[in-house]
């Protein structure tokens, strides 16, 4: 089992009368890419300031490397929240100087680090010049400049074009491939799930979900699709075996799982309902995701035509 690098353990802030937070159980495994998901308001930023010091909790603590929270340990982690603190008027190069003297860190770092953001050629020009997208890319540059084991990301692809979100994340990816921990925040799960490793998934300040990726594609709900023109009756019989079917015109949403189905339908047929087309849906990462974090659509239903 891998380390675990960040750990929240019954993490909770308030904000007058308000939990920003609430009781947040929180692992992040050495090596990994772990997407810290949830809506607008969620508490993502609140908890990303909590790790790395710029709030204190109201209850509960934050561990790092396996130890209780330290100043000390920030001198492995590199953090990003919120928008880049860049100077303007000065160039990409001469925003990591700034950075490298006061840390007492060796000039060839700038060189490195702008690489490895791809800003080698933009490094020599003025900050005020930029796209959105390379501030951001010189804000993790200067992130990584002490070369930090762990880095915390508030939602690095927000506001970014879609050239600018694949370049993130091919970004990200790098980071992973050096062994670095890297601790993303997003609210919008596509931007993001060709990266992560492991996701924690917040709403409203709780945890909904935390796992790896490809266990929360399995925990995907299934459901039958069925259609035919005497909806009424077979969900009346549907929902002998399952209370919880639903129909829209002519179909029949039914959440049984995938190898009840076809017994499912037999039975159906069985008792004279006609069966118009059947259709087999799990649900997908974005449907699962909007489902945990309470923001359920219906839109997806709308697809199956009657
Ligand atoms: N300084 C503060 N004082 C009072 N309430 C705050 C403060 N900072 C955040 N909040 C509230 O705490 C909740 C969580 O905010 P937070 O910024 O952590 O969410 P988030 O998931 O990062 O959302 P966003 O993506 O919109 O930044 C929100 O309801 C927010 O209004």
């Amino acid at each position: 089992m891998s380390a675990i690098v960040v750990e929240a353990v019954s993490l909770s802030k308030r904000y007058g009368g308000r939990f920003a937070v609430k009781s947040l159980d929180i692992e992040v495994p050495e090596g990994s890419v772990y997407g810290l998901l949830g809506p607008n308001g969620a508490g993502k930023t609140t908890v990303l300031k909590l790790v790395t010091g710029l709030l204190r909790p109201t209850g509960g603590e934050v561990r790092l490397f396996g130890e209780r929270w330290r100043r000390n340990h920030l001198k492995e982690v590199g953090a990003l929240i919120e928008t880049p603190a860049l100077y303007q008027h000065l160039t990409g190069r001469e925003n990591l100087a700034v950075h490298t003297r006061l840390l007492g860190l060796p000039k060839r770092r700038i060189g490195e680090v702008l690489e490895q953001v791809d800003l080698e050629e933009a490094g020599r020009k003025k900050v005020s010049s930029y796209s959105l997208g390379m501030k951001q890319r010189l804000g993790i540059a200067v992130a990584l400049v002490g070369e930090p084991s762990l880095l915390i990301l508030d939602e690095p692809t927000n506001g970014l074009d879609p050239k600018g979100i694949r370049e993130m994340r091919a970004l990200l990816h790098s980071f992973a491939q050096r062994g670095i921990t890297v601790v993303v925040s997003s609210h919008i799960l596509a931007e993001v799930s060709q990266v992560v490793s492991h996701v924690g998934i917040i709403s409203n300040g709780e945890l909904r979900y935390q796992g790896t990726l490809s266990d929360l594609v399995e925990k995907g709900q299934g459901r039958l699709e069925l259609r035919t023109a005497r909806a009424d009756e077979a969900l009346r019989i549907v929902r002998e075996r399952f209370p919880d079917a639903d129909r829209q015109d002519n179909t029949l949403f039914v959440p049984v799982a995938e190898e009840e189905s076809a017994g499912l339908v037999a039975e159906l047929s069985k008792e004279g309902i006609p069966i118009n087309g059947v259709n087999y849906r799990r649900d997908d990462l974005e449907s699962l995701f909007m489902r945990l974090t309470d923001r359920e659509e219906s839109g997806e239903r709308t697809e199956v035509k009657a």
